[in-house]
């Protein structure tokens, strides 16, 4: 078990505007899964004019599931695909069935913080060709599940946190399997590949304060390789 054990345990947490652990700390979640803290700090300044931006030509929706319920979290897309579900199933496609244009391009900021962190954590030449955004309000959830519209799985996913404090559950292998629970603060970066690519994953329902920056939301980016 001790591949599941923390490199670092959280040290004393900032009782101001950054609650959590210390940027810089590294979590281990498994062989192949790391929690980097903070690690997206010093990336974010631009980001709230850049997911703006997307919004304004691809804006955030609640889309349907397979099973025909609308998905709390609200999602766009930005790069060459986009993760899409509904009754038909999920899948990646190149345009926004929204409005019938190509999804916005994956900014360059966006796409460099993706690499270094792959890179922070041995996965070298991540070149991620779709970045999925998910818009948390309070209550809003994502239910246990694998990441696996992918065509490869040798690419990790990563997966970045701003706004709200969230609990993230990180299962095994099968559904049934027991989840740790992780809070991921703002700036927070989750990647995980190799042997734990397949591992279920989930969001707890958003609660809390307000974040100073964001206010009372929480975006998530996740990117992948899909094509
Ligand atoms: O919001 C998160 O932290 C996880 C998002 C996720 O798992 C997904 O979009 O597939
Ligand atoms: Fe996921």
């Amino acid at each position: 078990m001790t591949a599941f054990l923390p490199f670092y345990m959280p040290v004393a947490t900032t009782p101001d505007l950054f609650p959590g652990p210390a940027p810089g700390e590294r979590e281990r979640l498994g062989p192949c899964a790391f929690v980097l803290r903070g690690f997206a700090l010093p990336y974010v300044e631009g980001f709230p004019p850049a997911i703006a931006a997307i919004e304004a030509h691809s804006p955030f929706r609640n889309m349907v599931t397979p099973g025909g319920f609308a998905m709390s979290v609200a999602l766009t897309n930005c790069g060459q695909l986009g993760w899409v579900t509904d009754r038909r199933g999920y899948r990646y496609t190149r345009t926004d069935p929204g409005n019938g244009k190509p999804w916005p391009a994956m900014p360059p900021a966006f796409a460099g913080l993706a690499r270094d962190a792959a890179a922070a954590t041995g996965f070298e030449s991540f070149e991620p060709d779709a970045c999925l955004l998910n818009r948390y309000l309070p209550g809003a959830r994502m239910t246990l599940h694998q990441d696996r519209n992918e065509r490869d799985f040798g690419a990790p996913i990563v997966s970045v946190s701003l706004g709200m404090t969230a609990t993230f559950l990180f299962g095994g292998r099968e559904r049934s399997d027991t989840a740790a629970r992780v809070a991921l603060y703002h700036g927070d970066v989750a990647v995980w590949g190799g042997e734990d690519r397949l591992r279920y994953h989930g969001v707890m329902p958003l609660k809390g304060d307000p974040h100073p920056l964001l206010g009372s939301q929480r975006i998530n980016f996740t990117f992948r390789k899909a094509g």
